[in-house]
């Protein structure tokens, strides 16, 4: 089982729901990711989504869009956010999952890119831009250096597609709970129980719950469907407002939630 893996079922073990915040490295310069990422690792999520800024980031809604701007006009690169995770690694002691677009990966030389992961102790990658048929070269790349490749399942994947991408993915499934673009959502499709609990079955390893989640409510209802969830533009922008209050009722939502079948 991978750190990644291992890291989760733990939180499962002890009856409580993943908790997966996304920061966008370097939104108010690159001196803040360490005391953001030990602050979080405090509050005890279970691991960390760490955003690479970038120019053209199609999966992103306005909140991670400007996130983005915001960080790249400090001058933020990929490489010097893994520069920077390297330099205190020791202290990190949640598993670092890097989201990233290819195109940086490309530019920074893939085989240079799996050296810098390993240097920052980088856990997992997520690259939404390589679909799960041209995957096989950052499994092949990555995983010798410890780093997991995490897919995302969409509700629009065919059954079939859905399947093949349960077993290709490493660490967790990331289980895309709307239609779209990341962003805050008012509401969520009916359906989602039925696709989680196909995927479930379908899948060795934990499934959580991505897009759209912003309130402790929802971080309790989506939780449910599957091991735990990803918060992205709440927490951005959470942390851009100064706002770690509201961080901090997130991640209380996810704890003490008994599995409904186990009770
Ligand atoms: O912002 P949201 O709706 O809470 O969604 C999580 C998301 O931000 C984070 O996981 C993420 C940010 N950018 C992405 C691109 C693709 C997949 C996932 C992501």
């Amino acid at each position: 089982m991978t750190t990644l893996q291992q890291a989760i079922e733990q939180v499962k073990i002890a009856g409580n729901k993943a908790f997966v915040p996304y920061i966008m490295a370097g939104d108010g310069g690159l001196s803040t990711i360490k005391p953001t990422i030990l602050k979080l690792q405090k509050l005890g999520v279970t691991v960390i989504e760490v955003g690479i800024p970038f120019t053209d980031p199609v999966a992103d809604g306005p909140t991670i869009e400007q996130a983005g701007e915001r960080a790249l006009a400090e001058g933020v690169t990929l490489r010097k956010v893994l520069e920077t995770l390297a330099v205190f690694r020791e202290e990190i002691t949640v598993p670092l999952v890097v989201m990233t677009y290819f195109n940086p990966v490309l530019a920074y030389g893939l085989v240079s890119f799996a050296e810098a992961c390993l240097a920052a102790g980088v856990k997992g990658l997520i690259v939404p831009d390589v679909p799960l048929e041209e995957s096989a070269i950052l499994r092949e790349k990555l995983n010798p250096h410890g780093v997991d490749i995490v897919q995302l399942v969409s509700l629009t994947s065919p059954p079939e597609r859905i399947a093949r991408i349960a077993t290709a993915s490493q660490g967790f499934v990331y289980a895309v709970t709307v239609n779209g673009i990341t962003g805050t959502r008012a509401s969520f499709a009916d359906d989602l129980a039925g696709h989680f609990a196909r995927l479930r079955e379908l899948s060795n390893i934990p499934v959580l719950a991505g897009f759209g989640i912003s309130t402790p409510e929802q971080v309790v209802s989506m939780g449910e469907l599957g091991d735990g969830v990803i918060v992205g533009s709440a927490i951005v922008t959470a942390l851009h407002e100064g706002d770690f209050g509201k961080v901090e009722a997130l991640v209380a939502a996810s704890k003490n939630m008994r599995e409904k079948s186990t009770l």
